[in-house]
């Protein structure tokens, strides 16, 4: 995808009075698009924009930012705020009702962040082309140029609020220690960057600093080879929401759909669906492509990526001939405990694909993950009971 400078360049300026030889664009009403109202979050919704201006030329389309939930409320650690009734509900609360009220038309979501059970009334209706799915390192400024994640002092403190983060981190590196980290991109940079700031590194999702053009910050790249981290379900990836029996809108979301990612995100999504974890859940993945010769292409975290962040490898290999390696990785809060899978299978769709994820939770359940994820269920209900209990003694 391109940076965000380049993006907005191609954005025209705001929609001029429409003559008569584009009349054609009154026929049809303006598309509604509901975003969050973040920086990051605005660029994604333009990228999408753009595309669809691109595949339906005749069709007006309008961006409708609204500030979230998750986004009001910086405080409250996510994991408290995305406790009972709130849960998952989070980022996308308040745009679904604007979408059920036809005030929005489609709503542009990171993928990650929609929960793997949408309301019945609506529906995931694309999922567009992967950017950098793995989680990146950013170190402070205070440490020389090339320090590493193994080169830091033992001790030192990685602000992340993602459990799954920090979770593959301790097992990794069980001397770093954790401090909770909220806000937007930029926040968080900039809490890095402070003078006396507590941290000695963040980690924040590389799709996100690529498509606001910051990727010039990231020190390292994680994976399964760099750092033993698997990413997000659905980390990278943008979706898009409808009404569920929004056909037209269904239909014009089909030109800018991308296939691959969709079956890659179909395996994870049903695998964390089958685990029935959250999106803080420490549920790990890697998914990769893989043709019969054995070469690997595409969408893995071991690829090269060109400025643009796209995979430099070309798909020579039709994609129903090629494998689909689903990596796994369910890990303790403590990083004590762990249990991992990996499963290869061709699949020719997005249905077949969802088959291997829940296939690979079956196994990761037999060998222990349902243990861990109970363990981490009562965990959290202790601390969101413990923390309604503090509320009545100082009300
Ligand atoms: N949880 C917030 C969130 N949701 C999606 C992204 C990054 C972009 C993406 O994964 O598509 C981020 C920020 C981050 O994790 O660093």
């Amino acid at each position: 995808m391109a940076s965000a400078t380049s993006l907005d360049s191609q954005i025209p300026e705001a929609t001029a009075p429409q003559d008569a030889t584009t009349s054609a664009q009154t026929q049809f009403p303006t598309v509604n698009i509901g975003t969050r109202s973040s920086v990051l979050a605005q660029i994604q919704a333009r990228h999408v924009e753009q595309l669809l201006k691109n595949a339906h030329p005749d069709r007006t389309f309008k961006i409708c930012p609204v500030l979230a939930q998750g986004d009001k409320d910086k405080v409250t650690p996510l994991q408290q705020l995305s406790q009972g009734e709130n849960a998952k509900s989070l980022w996308t609360g308040e745009l679904e009702a604007m979408l059920e009220q036809g005030e929005v038309d489609i709503i542009v979501h990171c993928l990650k962040d929609m929960p793997t059970q949408l309301p019945d009334n609506l529906a995931l209706a694309a999922i567009l082309e992967r950017e950098d799915p793995r989680d990146a390192l950013i170190v402070s400024p205070k440490f020389p140029e090339g320090t590493m994640l193994a080169d830091l002092p033992a001790g030192s403190v990685i602000g992340t609020s993602s459990v799954r983060r920090a979770a593959q981190l301790r097992r990794m590196y069980p001397s770093f220690e954790f401090i909770d980290l909220r806000g937007n991109v930029g926040t968080r940079l900039a809490k890095l960057d402070a003078e006396g700031s507590p941290y000695s590194a963040i980690i924040l999702a590389a799709a996100g600093l690529k498509r606001m053009g910051l990727d010039n910050r990231i020190r390292q790249y994680l994976s399964s080879e760099s750092g033993g981290m698997l990413h997000a379900v659905g980390q990278g990836a943008l979706a898009i929401e409808i009404r569920a029996d929004d056909y037209a809108m269904s239909d014009m979301l089909q030109s800018i759909r991308c296939e691959k990612t969709t079956r890659a995100c179909c395996a994870e999504r049903a695998l964390l669906r089958a685990l029935e974890g959250g999106c803080s859940v420490p549920i790990g993945v890697e998914t990769t492509f893989r043709s019969q010769k054995g070469l690997s292409v595409g969408l893995q975290p071991a690829a090269e990526y060109d400025k643009d962040g796209k995979a430099v490898e070309e798909d020579t290999v039709p994609l129903d001939d090629q494998e689909l390696v689903l990596k796994t990785l369910v890990v303790s809060v403590d990083g004590k405990d762990s249990v991992e899978y990996e499963a290869a299978r061709k699949v020719r769709s997005g249905a077949e694909a969802e088959v291997l994820g829940r296939d690979v939770a079956k196994i990761l359940i037999e060998r222990g993950a349902d243990n861990i994820l109970q363990q981490i269920s009562a965990e959290k209900q202790w601390a969101a009971k413990k923390q309604l209990e503090e509320m009545d003694t100082t009300a």
